[in-house]
């Protein structure tokens, strides 16, 4: 486990249950914490409840019982301003979030409710907005944009509030391999700035690669929680979540290998391979023989 444990948490969720108005029950008996300075992957099947549990950790949703503190701060009806300065969320759907007529505009607009002048406002909007490599699109009209394009322009607008937290839904959701790597470089660059990440993910390589910590979700509930490594290689876990396992842990397994190392991410696995005698072929041809295979995804 993650020896994240005696610090006090940034984000602390303790969830009796959250029901929809419809009667659905989307999370119960959950608990979830962000520590400072750790990239927290949630995985899950569809249904799972990622999104249930995101929407909590800056109070768009409250539990039907139980409790958010954000920086050890109980929050309720009156500070909920709070959660939401220190958590900033990034949608699915990059739609749901902007709103203005421009990019710059989109990007001011949160300062701007928080009372920021103008002039500072677009600024810092403009700053934000090259620290994500979108700067080039500060006039465009936010509708029209790409949907890689419209997931920077989100983190940009999240960003330049300058949260403790970012909570990413679903950041590659819809992304072409070049558009996902983009994002993937900035989560990091994000998180090496000292932001703390929660990011929910179908792809389990990409948790592997990103990770800190994994959380696994299962019926509202999250029901594993560990390193990449020590979740990954939990097949009890991994089967009862509906998930199958990130392609290194697949293939290190096919080949053999790893039993020590127990790789979980294509670097690591290739580290393994190269260093295995007698295996015939390097790392990376391997990882090209499981892709030609169609190797199935997590
Ligand atoms: N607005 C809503 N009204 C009623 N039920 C909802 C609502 N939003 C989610 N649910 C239900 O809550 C449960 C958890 O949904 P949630 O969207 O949190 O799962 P998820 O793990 O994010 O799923 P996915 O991977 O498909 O996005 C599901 O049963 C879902 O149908």
């Amino acid at each position: 486990m993650s020896g994240k444990k005696d610090e006090t948490p940034l984000v602390d969720l303790r969830c009796g249950a959250h029901t929809y108005p419809d009667g659905t029950v989307g999370m119960h008996d959950a608990e979830f914490q962000v520590y400072p300075d750790e990239v927290v992957a949630l995985v899950g099947a569809n249904g799972a409840g990622k999104s249930t549990l995101m929407e909590h950790l800056n109070a768009t949703l409250v539990p039907d019982d139980g409790e958010l503190l954000v920086k050890g701060t109980p929050i309720d009806e009156d500070n909920k301003s709070l959660a939401r300065k220190e958590v900033g969320f990034v949608f699915q759907d990059p739609d749901t979030q902007l709103v203005a007529p421009t990019v710059l505009d989109d990007v001011m607009f949160g300062l701007q409710n928080y009372g920021v002048p103008d002039e500072e406002a677009r600024e810092k909007a403009k700053e934000a907005l090259s620290t994500v490599d979108a700067g080039h699109l500060k006039d465009r009209i936010p509708h029209y944009l790409s949907g890689g394009e419209k997931r920077l322009v989100g983190l940009a607008g999240v960003l330049v509030l300058d949260p403790s937290v970012i909570v990413l839904d679903e950041p590659l959701a819809g992304l072409d391999p070049e558009r996902s790597r983009l994002i993937i470089e900035r989560i990091r660059d994000v998180h090496e700035d000292g932001v703390s990440v929660v990011l929910s993910t179908h792809d389990l390589d990409f948790a592997a690669e990103i990770a800190d910590r994994v959380c696994v979700m299962e019926d509202g509930n999250v029901v594993g929680r560990g390193t990449p490594r020590e979740v990954f290689y939990n097949d009890g876990l991994l089967r009862r979540a509906n998930l199958h396992p990130p392609t290194a842990v697949r293939v290190a397994r096919d080949a053999g290998v790893g039993k020590e190392m127990k790789p979980v991410t294509e670097d690591e696995l290739v580290e393994v391979l190269e260093g295995e005698p007698g295996l015939g072929m390097t790392g990376t041809e391997v990882l090209q023989a499981d892709s030609a295979d169609g190797g199935e995804d997590g």
